[in-house]
């Protein structure tokens, strides 16, 4: 039953709802349908009362203002495999278990002065990147961007946390294996499941596109492997040389201190682990493949991040990650990248728990609320030429993706904005960087670069349609 003060939206269908409007790309569809109805949009997806939010002004309302609010999380089924909800800092409500985890990741992982120690680990695994485009350079052999970014996300990842690698080598079927799970549970996770849209017991029970069924074993797999990692260092620390692996007090020990002292619970460790790898790979690589599909297919702005980097680096030179802050130009291709291509274009999905008055509409109680980012950063009325990729809008703009400016949220805002964003905004500009001013770079198959294929994947996280090919050669000094 619809009552007046109700946001506006398309007219339900019996039983499916609107599911059909979704189509293949629906950060595409529900922008289209914004136009019709407004920046605050109401649709029923099979049982469950949708609500989008498509304006710089109505996001600030959701995600600033009435933070608190709007700050649960919608747990689908999938989340739901190997009780995963329970313990994970992206599914548990606003609370005490939450507050404690996300403290952790403050303290311990991304505080700048924890980033700033263990720099050096991460600086070694942008060395094996070049190293590995240099081998293909010698054999000739296109570089699939997507996947060696993702490959040396995963291990700058593993080194902050473990000070080792995950997988030792790009060539390495571990490697493929790794992106697969990662992926996988990325499009489990962002599938329409008839389960969520008809929330009855029958339908949970059965499970009937089999979604939690394959999430429990990817949580498993991934559950099994942390563990080893954890009895690997345990075993270390038993015979009195855990330090031999470790330059200094990393994030496991640290955890396992925590663990000694009953702060944290073993469960909580291994999903921590589980969301930080979900959440921090696939959306720091495919960052990584937009920027660099951008800037290869525009020529003039190849030409001006290369002059930046010759002359605040020097040409053919590796990126530190205390250069970032010097490399304006390339901040700005950075930004530029997630406004049109945001990783996560709904950021993740949030939840009302009890019914709320938004912008003079009534929400009802339970419904889920999706923030269109990518709809945001594109939006006429916010941006000149929004479709079109012009890094310097930023050159003499406040503009930041810290959460304060809500044209550009690739990270979302409020209290649950990424933990991971110090991390990641050191790893795509040194990774993209590096890339850029190590070698000269050509498309796989004489593809000219304005004809580069920019069609977009949806699952979670907005990857590549097809996968940025290109052969390096080794720029001359
Ligand atoms: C380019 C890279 C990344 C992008 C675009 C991105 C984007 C996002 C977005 C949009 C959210 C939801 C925010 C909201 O609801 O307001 C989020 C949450 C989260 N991200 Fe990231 N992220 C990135 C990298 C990372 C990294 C490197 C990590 C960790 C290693 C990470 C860990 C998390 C976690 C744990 C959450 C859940 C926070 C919570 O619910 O309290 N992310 N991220």
């Amino acid at each position: 039953k619809s009552s007046q003060n109700n946001p506006p939206g398309p007219c339900p269908l019996p039983i499916i709802g609107n599911i059909h409007k979704l189509g293949k790309h629906p950060h595409k569809s529900l922008a289209s349908l914004a136009q019709v109805y407004g920046p605050i949009m109401r649709l029923k997806l099979g049982r469950i009362t949708t609500i989008v939010i498509s304006s710089s002004s109505t996001a600030q309302q959701v995600l600033q203002k009435q933070d608190l609010e709007f700050s649960s999380r919608s747990q689908t089924d999938a989340v739901r495999a190997s009780c995963h909800n329970k313990y994970s800092v992206v599914f548990l409500p606003v609370g005490s278990r939450w507050r404690s985890l996300r403290k952790i990741m403050s303290s311990y992982i991304f505080a700048a002065n924890k980033l700033d120690k263990n720099q050096h680990l991460r600086s070694r695994k942008v060395h094996d990147l070049i190293r590995y485009c240099e081998k293909c350079c010698q054999s000739g052999e296109a570089v699939d961007i997507g996947r060696a970014a993702f490959l040396t996300s995963l291990n700058l990842l593993s080194n902050t946390i473990f000070s080792k690698d995950m997988i030792n080598s790009y060539e390495n079927s571990e490697a493929k294996e790794f992106r697969d799970l990662v992926w996988n549970i990325m499009f489990e996770a962002g599938k329409p499941n008839l389960v969520d849209y008809f929330p009855v017991p029958i339908l949970r029970w059965i499970d009937p596109q089999g979604i939690r069924r394959k999430m429990t074993g990817y949580f498993e797999k991934l559950i099994k492997l942390f563990d080893s990692l954890i009895k690997e260092r345990l075993e270390l620390a038993r015979v009195g040389n855990a330090s031999q692996n470790t330059s200094t007090i990393d994030v496991l020990e640290e955890l396992l201190k925590m663990l000694q002292t009953d702060e944290i619970e073993e469960a909580q460790i291994h999903n921590l682990f589980i969301d930080l790898f979900g959440a921090g790979t696939d959306t720091t690589s495919s960052t990584v493949e937009w920027a660099m599909s951008e800037i290869l297919r525009n020529s003039e702005i190849l030409v001006k991040v290369k002059a930046e980097l010759n002359q605040v680096i020097g040409k053919g030179k590796i990126i530190q990650e205390a250069d970032i802050s010097k490399l304006v130009y390339l901040q700005c291709i950075v930004k530029e990248t997630m406004r049109l291509h945001p990783p996560v274009p709904f950021l993740i999905p949030r939840q009302v728990e009890k019914e709320v008055q938004l912008c003079g509409y009534t929400i009802p109680k339970n419904s889920q609320v999706l923030v269109n980012a990518w709809a945001i950063g594109r939006d006429p009325k916010l941006w000149i030429n929004p479709l079109s990729f012009q890094p310097e809008r930023f050159m003499d703009s406040q503009v930041d993706i810290n959460g304060h400016y809500y044209e550009l949220i690739p990270f979302g805002a409020g209290r649950r904005i990424c933990p991971g964003m110090p991390l990641a905004m050191r790893m795509v500009p040194v990774m993209v960087g590096s890339l850029i001013n190590c070698f000269d770079w050509k498309l796989e198959g004489g593809i000219l670069p304005e004809k580069l294929d920019m069609e977009e994947k949806f699952g979670l996280a907005l990857a590549k349609h097809h996968p940025l090919r290109a052969v390096a050669t080794l720029v001359v000094l």
